[in-house]
């Protein structure tokens, strides 16, 4: 059976980073998807944006949605402090499963805590089934057209509180038009654009930071 992208992608951490330490997880796969083989992981440009909103907020509970590999997940979890928990939605069955092996390889797996399915049927689950209150910090990495839809759900799930941040990924490219819209002209929210690249191509993107206003 052929393997997968995101199987190599896999394998080659496996054989070239080291059991237990992300930074080398961080580096294997950014090595590989910008000499072999592309992928859409956050990538270290974007990462690094994604990293000071993390240390920023140092979150208690983080949400992403959109696990992918597991790259952004290493990424968030490696910065958490003790105690503090990172939950990942992923939709695809054989993502989830490269992410799982990711983020036990990393050594991060026991702060992260993987969540297979569609965000729209997670987000209302959180508070019952995964005993969470609210969310102190949230990176939007899936579907480009449910940021919008999932920003509206959190909030209608209580899941949001004043101060809680948004860190949106690709608002360029692809692009999350009805998200920018919804949330730049919402006076619940404070906007920040950061411009960057898309992940280890020249061509522009950006991420969106917004801060729920309460
Ligand atoms: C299948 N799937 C599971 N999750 C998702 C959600 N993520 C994306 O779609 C996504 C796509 C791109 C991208 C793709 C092609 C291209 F030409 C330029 C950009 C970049 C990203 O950073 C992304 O997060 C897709
Ligand atoms: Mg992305």
């Amino acid at each position: 059976m052929n393997q997968t992208k995101e199987q190599r992608i896999l394998n080659f951490v496996l054989q070239n980073a080291v059991r237990g330490d992300p930074c080398s997880v961080l580096d294997a796969i950014d090595k590989y998807c910008s000499e072999k083989e592309w992928a859409m992981n956050v990538g270290n440009e974007k990462g690094v944006i994604l990293d000071k909103t993390v240390e920023e907020v140092s979150p208690s509970v983080a949400l992403e949605l959109g696990t992918y590999c597991g790259y952004s997940g290493v990424r968030i979890a490696r910065l958490l402090k003790a105690g503090a928990r990172l939950l990942t939605v992923e939709f695809n069955p054989e993502f989830a499963a490269i992410a799982k092996q990711m983020f036990e390889f990393a050594g991060v797996q026991d702060k992260v805590r993987l969540l297979e399915g569609p965000s729209e049927e997670i987000i209302p689950q959180l508070k019952k089934k995964y005993e969470v209150d609210t969310l102190d910090f949230v990176f939007l990495d899936h579907w480009k057209d449910r940021y919008a839809p999932d920003t509206i759900l959190l909030q209608e799930c209580n899941l949001l509180r004043k101060g809680s941040v948004l860190l949106a990924d690709n608002v360029i490219i692809p692009g999350t038009p009805e998200f920018l819209n919804y949330v730049r002209n919402n006076s619940h929210f404070q906007c920040t654009n950061y411009p960057s690249h898309l992940e280890y191509m020249k061509a522009a993107d950006a991420m969106e930071k917004a801060v729920f206003l309460g």
